[in-house]
This record gives structure tokens, C-alpha cells and sequence, in this order.
């Protein structure tokens, strides 16, 4: 499904490159559900970025499916990015003049969902957080957890092919947590790709696959097993 050749992603100072990824070759297959971990630094958010299409700014092949999306025109890789990936950001990135319920349904507006449609996923969705009571609010006057769970709401509602996540539970209590990696759990069984950086290693565990990065360069690759 995704194929990174060779990426290298520096910038130039004065005197020498800075190299934040280094000789980056992965395959990502359908219905993985893969974590990244690693030292902060380690280079896993610039992967992502790069992986959800939000970053064209490096050199070596970025292969989705048969595209090469290295040489593809601006727009199309933006489509390819609304139509195929959900994005839960570190920094919720939510719309602040936008209520929560507004928030979730952008992406469904993306996708020409008919209102109906929009709204019992929204619903579903709002029932799932515990946020109905709250859906008529603006993100600044939700906690910190309570905009994570509005943003993961939001990367979801779509029912992209791909979830990326950069942090996803890092703003959460542990029982949200705990209930945030039991959606992904749920998402990966209906046949979702997920691919998500963490420094919790509990999470891992939900996954299939865990990468360890180390200095722009990817440290391990192993299997989880569950038993
Ligand atoms: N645009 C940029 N200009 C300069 N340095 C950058 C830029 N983007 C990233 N870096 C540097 O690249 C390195 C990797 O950053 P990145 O955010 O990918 O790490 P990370 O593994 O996600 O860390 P964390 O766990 O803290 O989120 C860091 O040292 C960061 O300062």
C-alpha cells in the first residue's frame, strides 16, 4: 500500500546538513496497524507528515499503491490526502470558530456525506467520546483531553482507509487511553491502516508492528504477537 524508498529529509545550515531522516526504506501493507517509537527528536512526526502527505519537502520515493506520489501535481496529492488518510495532530488543530460538532463534520463535508448520513455518524461518534453535551461548544472552552478526543472524532468520522496519529492519547487520562486504543483496536479490525507514534509502550501493544527510530533512521522493526 506504501512504499517509502530511501528518504532523506535534512535542512541546510550554514556549514553542513542537518539530516532529520536518514535512508528511510519501509513497506506499510493494508490493514497493519503500525507504531513508532523513539527518543523525542527521533524523527518519528516528521515521518508521519511525510507518510500523511503533508510534507513534500525531501528527497528519495514516497510509492502509494502504483502512484508515485513523489511526482505528483500539488492538487492531486492533497485529494489523495482528503480521500484516503485521517490525521489525529499532536496540537489538536481543531477550527477554534468552529463548535465541536462542526469540528467533526468537516471531513464529512470533504467526502459530500448527505446531511443525514453526516448526522448520525456525528451522533455516533459524540455518543462514543461521552461529548453530547458538549457538542455545541468551541474548542477553547474544552479541556486539553476533551480537544484530543474532538480531534480523534474528527480524524475518524471520514472512515479513512489510513489513520495517522502523532500522540494520540498523550493529552488523555488513562482511562481515556485505554478506551482511544480500543477505538483503533475496533478500526483495525474493520480494516483500517493505522499507523500511529507514541512514547507509551502500552499502546504498542494494540498494534501489529512496532518501529523503533533512533536518530532519523529506522532502530527495529519487529512483530507483536498476541497471545
Ligand atoms: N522544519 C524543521 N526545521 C528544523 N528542524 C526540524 C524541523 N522539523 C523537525 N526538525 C528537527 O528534527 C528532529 C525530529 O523531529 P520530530 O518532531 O520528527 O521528532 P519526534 O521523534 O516526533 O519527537 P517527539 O517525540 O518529541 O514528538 C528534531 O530534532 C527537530 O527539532
Amino acid at each position: 500500500m506504501i512504499q517509502l524508498k530511501e528518504i532523506d529529509k535534512f535542512i541546510e545550515s550554514r556549514f553542513h546538513r542537518v539530516f532529520i531522516l536518514k535512508g528511510i526504506n519501509l513497506t506499510i501493507n493494508e490493514g497493519e496497524f503500525v507504531t513508532l517509537m523513539g527518543p523525542s527528536g527521533a524523527g518519528k512526526s516528521t515521518l508521519l507528515n511525510i507518510l500523511g502527505l503533508l510534507d513534500e519537502d525531501y528527497e528519495g520515493e514516497y510509492w502509494f499503491g502504483e502512484r508515485n506520489v513523489t511526482k505528483m501535481r500539488d492538487r492531486d496529492r492533497s485529494n489523495l490526502h482528503k480521500s484516503e488518510f485521517g490525521y489525529i495532530f499532536q496540537a489538536y488543530h481543531l477550527i477554534d470558530e468552529l463548535t465541536v460538532y462542526e469540528n467533526i463534520e468537516t471531513p464529512l463535508l470533504y467526502r459530500k456525506v448527505p446531511s443525514g448520513e453526516r448526522k448520525s455518524i456525528i451522533a455516533n461518534l459524540l455518543d462514543r467520546f461521552n461529548m453530547v453535551a458538549k457538542k455545541d461548544l468551541f474548542p477553547a472552552q474544552l479541556s486539553g483531553g476533551q480537544q484530543q478526543l474532538v480531534g480523534i472524532a474528527r480524524a475518524i468520522a471520514g472512515r479513512p482507509k489510513i489513520l495517522l496519529a502523532d500522540e494520540p492519547t498523550g493529552n488523555l487520562h488513562s482511562a481515556q487511553a485505554q478506551e482511544i486504543m480500543e477505538v483503533f483496536q475496533e478500526l483495525h479490525k474493520e480494516g483500517t491502516t493505522i499507523i500511529q507514534a507514541t512514547h507509551a509502550r502500552e499502546n504498542a501493544d494494540f498494534g501489529t508492528r512496532l518501529i523503533q527510530m533512533l536518530d532519523g533512521k529506522i532502530d527495529q522493526d519487529e512483530v507483536i504477537t498476541h497471545v
